[in-house]
């Protein structure tokens, strides 16, 4: 079995955050732990309140978990606050813990602002170097360097901005294209694109969560960073297509177990 952990932020209506992550893990046959960040009052319409987790807090819960468990990667989504961050990255050095899977969580769909503006700054110093891979969709990717995306050539510029920051592996996100749904992986030599149709649905709450703590379960599965991005892409797909018209809003996406058959899962 591998373990995996999610430090990241509660959705209460269960479709992003912690609740996405640990579907996700799970569906990828993982044990899910998680550390979580701050509590969300949110809904398939909005995010009505959040309430931090105090930064000794959120450090003690990851010491508890580094003390006790062998850790096999770690995904890390909505970190509101300078100080919460800072303290995931000084323990994620303290354990000198390298598979981490950083989505760079700024604005909700529904439009909340799950990062403080003004920790931008430390999510770009602190958080991005420790990336193994980050995760961007195409406004978090504008916002981090300040390039205008249209196309796949602005997201090429983005991927290589971003990598100059520090982080090992760059997955820029395709969801907010127009007509496709194509991610970019830019592995520092080659740009690897990982083609996707748009399906037509509004129900796409979680999609980044779920992608990127599947491309966490994929790693500490052993797999390539490439096979980890692909399988996840396979795993999201199915996600998308079988999300859930629940709610009066944007729907979450579901997790299936049995109907995942990337990166050879089902045939361990
Ligand atoms: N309507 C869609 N059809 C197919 N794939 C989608 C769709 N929306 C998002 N995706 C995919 O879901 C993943 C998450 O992307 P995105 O929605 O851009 O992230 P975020 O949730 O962070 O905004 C990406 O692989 C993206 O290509
Ligand atoms: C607690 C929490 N974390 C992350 C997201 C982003 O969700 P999405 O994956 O739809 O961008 C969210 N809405 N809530």
């Amino acid at each position: 079995m591998k373990n995996l952990l999610t430090i990241a932020g509660s959705d209460s209506s269960g479709g992003a955050g912690i609740q996405a992550d640990l579907k996700t893990f799970s569906a990828h046959g993982t044990f899910g732990m998680s550390v979580i960040t701050a509590v969300t009052a949110q809904n398939t319409q909005g995010v009505f309140a959040v309430e931090n987790i105090s930064p000794d807090v959120v450090g003690a819960q990851i010491d508890a978990i580094f003390t006790d468990i062998e850790v096999d990667a770690v995904k890390v989504g909505m970190v509101s606050q300078t100080e919460i961050i800072k303290i995931i990255a000084e323990k994620l050095k303290k354990y000198k813990f390298k598979k981490v899977v950083i989505d760079p969580v700024m604005i909700s769909k529904s439009g909340y602002h799950l990062l403080e503006p003004e920790a931008k700054k430390a999510l770009i110093e602190e958080l991005v170097p420790l990336a193994y891979v980050v995760t961007p969709n195409i406004p978090e990717a504008e916002e981090l360097t300040g390039i205008k995306i249209d196309k796949f050539d602005d997201m090429e510029k983005a991927a290589i901005s971003i990598k100059s920051m520090g982080a090992q592996n760059v997955l820029i996100k395709g969801g907010h294209l127009e007509t496709e749904a194509t991610d970019i992986l830019y592995d520092g030599e080659k740009f690897h694109y990982l083609k996707g149709e748009k399906i037509p649905t509004k129900n796409t709450h979680g999609t980044g969560c779920t992608l990127s703590s599947a491309i966490a379960a994929n790693i500490g599965r052993g797999l390539s960073v490439i096979d980890a991005v692909k399988g996840s892409k396979e795993y999201i797909i199915v996600a998308i297509e079988n999300a859930l018209q629940i709610g009066k809003g944007v729907g979450p996406t579901h997790h299936f177990y049995n109907l995942y058959k990337g990166a050879g899962m089902l045939d361990e």
